[in-house]
């Protein structure tokens, strides 16, 4: 499968009038009634870039994340991930693509409660195939990234013994562990407190243009805005404005 990083300020992801259309019971007549969560929706994220989605609650946030993420598919439209086509790609290319080219990180750290903080990032690679040797050659991969998010000193504790910020950030050097272009977060900082959230949001900035991600952010938090470089809002599926942030903003 072809997933050669985008160049030459080709969008790393980039939707073109996508819908997402799900049944909705049915209307007193009995024909079916159904909902666009989203609603031709054309969307870009650059590499090295952060972009902050936001909107009210069911505006299609979520939904928007998961056509990214590979993890559903439009009822129409082109989604290009990296430059690969995904409507294009059968499952097991996309279950690939998913693994080789996507982040996520999810609004609550499901991390596994039995392993220490750098197993939590190999299982990935045990998850991808590795075994034995090349399993080990990992580690220092994993602890370059725990350094990286500061919990170069808790690489052998176990979850229960670290906080909600440290959890997170657990999860976020997990995502970074299969070197991707999209790193997608659906709200990462509403189980934290306000200094924790921005700590978080200023680490995934730092981390988007150090490993030049594409990265993605829900939140429902404006106030975290300031570290996107753009600002997409979503209302009833359908984007109503894409933003740039000042860079005196941040
Ligand atoms: N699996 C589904 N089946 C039917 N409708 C769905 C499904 N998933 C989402 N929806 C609907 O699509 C719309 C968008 O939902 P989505 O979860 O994407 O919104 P959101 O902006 O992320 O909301 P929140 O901020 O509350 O998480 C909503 O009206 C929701 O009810």
């Amino acid at each position: 499968m072809n997933s050669t990083p985008t160049r030459n300020g080709t969008a790393t992801v980039d939707l073109r009038q996508v819908s997402l259309i799900y049944p909705d019971g049915q209307r007193p007549d009995g024909t079916p009634r159904t909902i666009a969560a989203l609603d031709h929706v054309d969307f870009q994220a650059q590499q090295g870039e952060l972009t902050a989605l936001i909107g009210e609650s069911g505006s299609g946030k979520s939904s928007l994340l998961s056509v990214i993420g590979a993890l559903v598919q439009p009822t129409s439209g082109t989604v290009m991930i990296g430059g690969t086509n995904i409507g294009k790609l059968d499952d097991a290319q996309q279950s690939q693509l998913r693994r080789d080219t996507v982040g996520l990180i999810f609004q609550q750290p499901n991390l596994l409660s039995a392993l220490g903080v750098r197993d939590q990032l190999l299982v990935t690679d045990h998850l991808r195939g590795l075994r034995g040797k090349q399993l080990k050659a990992r580690r220092a991969r994993a602890d370059e990234l725990l350094e990286i998010v500061g919990l170069q000193d808790m690489a052998d504790r176990k979850i229960h013994a670290l906080s909600g910020g440290q959890r997170q950030r657990v999860n976020i050097a997990r995502a970074l562990m299969g070197t991707p272009q999209v790193l997608l977060a659906d709200e990462p900082t509403s189980a934290l407190d306000q200094p924790r959230s921005h700590d978080i949001m200023r680490l995934l900035q730092e981390l988007t243009k150090e490993f030049s991600v594409a990265t993605v952010v829900v939140t429902h938090d404006r106030g975290l805005v300031q570290y996107a470089d753009q600002q997409v809002t979503l209302s009833d599926g359908k984007v109503v404005s894409t933003d740039r942030i000042m860079a005196t903003a941040k």
